[in-house]
């Protein structure tokens, strides 16, 4: 809740990638701003994260996955999520292979346009780079969706900047699919005036502006 008493949005992330990409690394950071070098690699967790993004109070609901990508399990963990951040190692080729793969597995249980944003991870073992910036950056065009290159080990702004960025996203989904419930509840109301105020002769009383200009609505006898 908002210091207003007005509940703020709310957003659930999944975070997903193969095995050892840094998953747990890299939402331990956007959570605590600090880098832990090990982490049970069968643990899952969700976080639940209060914090504010534009002046907003909100609530970020984060899946930590781990274990196979392509489980009855995992379904779950798709439909309960609002928006996915896919992870793979810059040193780890197969990684990246593997995130076209985890994106159609998304895309096959949305069945929406999906929000996501695509991490490269480990930034600071060039030395060991397997994956390109510019393939990172294509794959995202091709995704259509946020490309970030980032070290969790280093951290960084970005980090908290692509939580908030597809907090966003998700924000702005979420009010456009509202908006239609919206009309036709605006048409509902107009509905409801027009069998109120209908004439018993049937023909409709209701008069939008009177002859001085100003609204009136005739009640009937
Ligand atoms: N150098 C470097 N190491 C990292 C970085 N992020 C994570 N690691 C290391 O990579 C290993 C795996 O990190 P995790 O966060 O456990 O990876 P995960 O994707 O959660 O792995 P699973 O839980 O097995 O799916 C750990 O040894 C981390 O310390 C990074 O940005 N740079």
């Amino acid at each position: 809740m908002s210091s207003t008493g007005k509940k703020g949005a709310e957003s659930k992330i999944v975070v997903l990638g193969n095995a050892g990409v840094g998953k747990s690394a890299l939402v331990v950071r956007f959570l605590t701003r600090r880098f832990i070098w090990e982490y049970d690699p069968t643990l899952e967790c969700t976080y639940k994260h209060h914090t504010t993004v534009d002046d907003e109070a909100v609530t970020m609901e984060i899946l930590d996955t781990a274990g196979p990508q392509y489980t009855i399990h995992r379904e779950g963990h798709v439909r309960w999520g609002d928006g996915f951040v896919l992870v793979y190692g810059i040193n780890d080729r197969h990684s990246f292979e593997e995130i076209q793969n985890i994106k159609q597995y998304l895309d096959d249980i949305k069945k929406t346009n999906l929000m996501c944003v695509l991490i490269g991870n480990k930034s600071d073992l060039c030395h060991e780079r397997k994956v390109s910036y510019v393939e990172g950056q294509n794959l995202a065009t091709d995704m259509a969706c946020a490309f970030y290159e980032i070290s969790a080990s280093d951290g960084g702004e970005e980090i908290s900047e692509l939580f908030h960025e597809l907090h966003r996203e998700i924000k702005r989904r979420k009010q456009m699919e509202a908006k239609p419930r919206r009309r036709s509840s605006a048409h509902q109301v107009r509905n409801m005036f027009h069998i109120l105020f209908k004439s018993p002769n049937g023909k409709q009383p209701f008069s939008p502006s009177s002859p001085t200009g100003k609204q009136q609505f005739l009640v009937p006898p």
